[in-house]
């Protein structure tokens, strides 16, 4: 093929960096791919002034038209949500066309399916931007891996969230004026739910065990946790024992099945993983033959998305005639169907904060529903009296227990008199392989 046409279907945040970084560096992406490729038609409701478009791309504000397009080869949808973006992308499928996005929540959810109708049609669905936004991570574990049996996987996924913990972290500021910045930045989703109750990272999550491990995408099995309930005083205890709190997006595969969940985690703070800030993303990944190793970079922004939305689009303008090569998550056959592990079945470490009235009597108390339920107690922090100076917060850290143990014990200890509010509990991972 002499040329190849991109059509593009979304001028968003992620829209308008793809359609700029193309034109700027139209050159160097011609000489990598060894043929020309450029944006011959944009889908969308209206300009964006952002975008200086030439009077040689054609426009139309029915994306659909794009797709529909015979001298388009490949469509890039960036328009977001489940609906509207599955029937395009199996429009494009079914009419023969090669497919990126960066469509997470299409991909966890629909994946399964878009990626038969793709196999079925000879063309290639690509999602590099999907996950981690500009961090080539889909490449990294899809083929940079590929020699492993990855054991583990635990990654910082959501831009928008790591950013709200940061600035809560550094700066005292409250969580709804930073989750308004981030919305000003273009890091959020259009439902900014998505990102701070953990769905965003469930989606992502979902992709990257999928690739690990093999397993079909299976969304509806993660235990997801948002960042909304985190206050100011658990980000500073935490800091007193040593640990941050991130939010994690965990997968782990163990000889009972797949551990898949999304929460908030203390992390030593130490760590790498621990010292990543703002928006940057990061996902550690334990190989067997290679070890931990660690991918890191903006997981969301204009230029930095289209920074993988593009490289997607390189990889199948230079195998156009014989795209495919690399299976759509990674294993050409379905693996050993792991079953997903409930989240009762997990074992970690815990952080829990115990707020008691100030009396005699009450770390005994709880010791013993703690000893009753198998769970031992490495650290604990009793901190000064709250204003009213009745109560007092009790922080505790565990060694690691089966999660069904701790509900056994958190439901005895939150109906002693003495506790007075819901105790908060809060994850704790080494991540130390
Ligand atoms: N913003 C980021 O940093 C980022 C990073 C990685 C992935 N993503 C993903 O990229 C996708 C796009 O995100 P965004 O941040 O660019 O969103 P955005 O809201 O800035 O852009 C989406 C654009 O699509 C247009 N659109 C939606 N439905 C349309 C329709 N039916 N017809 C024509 N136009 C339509 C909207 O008008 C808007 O201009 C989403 O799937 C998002 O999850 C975003
Ligand atoms: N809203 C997402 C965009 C990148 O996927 C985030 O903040 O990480
Ligand atoms: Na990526």
């Amino acid at each position: 093929m002499k040329s190849v046409n991109v059509g593009l279907c979304g001028l968003g945040t992620v829209g308008s960096g793809t359609f700029n970084v193309m034109q700027r560096n139209l050159e160097d992406i011609a000489r990598r791919a060894g043929k020309p490729v450029r944006i011959t038609h944009i889908g969308a409701r209206r300009d964006n002034p952002a975008c200086e478009v030439g009077e040689d791309v054609k426009i139309s504000r029915d994306i659909f038209d794009v797709v529909r397009d015979p001298d388009v080869h490949i469509v890039v949808e960036l328009i977001g949500g489940y609906d509207t973006a599955k029937a395009l992308v199996l429009e494009a499928i079914s009419n023969g066309k090669h497919v990126v996005t960066a469509n997470k929540a299409l991909i966890a959810v629909h994946g399964n399916e878009i990626f038969k109708a793709a196999e079925a049609n000879g063309v290639v669905v690509a999602y590099e931007a999907a996950v981690a936004g500009g961090i080539p991570i889909i490449k990294g574990i899809r083929e940079g891996l590929v020699a492993n049996d990855i054991k583990w996987l635990a990654g910082i996924i959501n831009g928008t969230g790591n950013f709200i913990l940061t600035e809560m972290r550094e700066k005292g500021r409250v969580f709804d004026d930073v989750l308004k910045e981030a919305q000003a930045l273009g890091y959020a989703e259009a439902d900014p739910t998505f990102d701070v109750e953990g769905i965003d990272a469930a989606h992502k999550l979902t992709i990257l065990a999928s690739i690990a491990f093999g397993i079909p995408l299976q969304f509806d099995k993660v235990y997801t946790e948002g960042i909304s309930r985190i206050t100011r005083e658990d980000v500073q205890y935490a800091e007193e024992l040593g640990y941050r709190i991130k939010h994690l997006g965990f997968t782990r595969k163990t000889a009972e099945g797949v551990e898949l969940r999304v929460h908030p985690t203390l992390v030593p703070e130490k760590r790498l993983l621990a010292n990543v800030n703002g928006v940057l993303n990061a996902v550690l990944v334990e190989g067997d033959a290679v070890g931990p190793t660690m991918y890191y970079g903006p997981g969301a922004g204009s230029e930095q998305t289209a920074s993988s939305v593009i490289a997607d689009i390189v990889d199948i303008a230079r195998e156009i005639d014989n795209a495919g090569n690399v299976p759509h998550l990674g294993y050409s056959t379905e693996t050993e169907n792991l079953p997903v592990l409930p989240v009762s079945e997990i074992e970690t470490a815990y952080y829990l904060r115990i707020t008691v009235k100030d009396e005699i009597g009450q770390m005994a108390q709880i010791a013993s529903i703690m000893s009753e339920n198998g769970i031992n107690i490495e650290a604990i922090l009793q901190k000064e009296p709250e204003e009213d100076a009745s109560t007092v917060p009790l922080i505790l850290l565990t060694h690691p227990v089966r999660e069904k143990h701790m509900d056994k014990a958190i439901e005895a200890l939150q109906g002693l008199d003495s506790v007075i509010k819901p105790i908060v509990r809060i994850r704790v991972e080494q991540l130390d392989g």
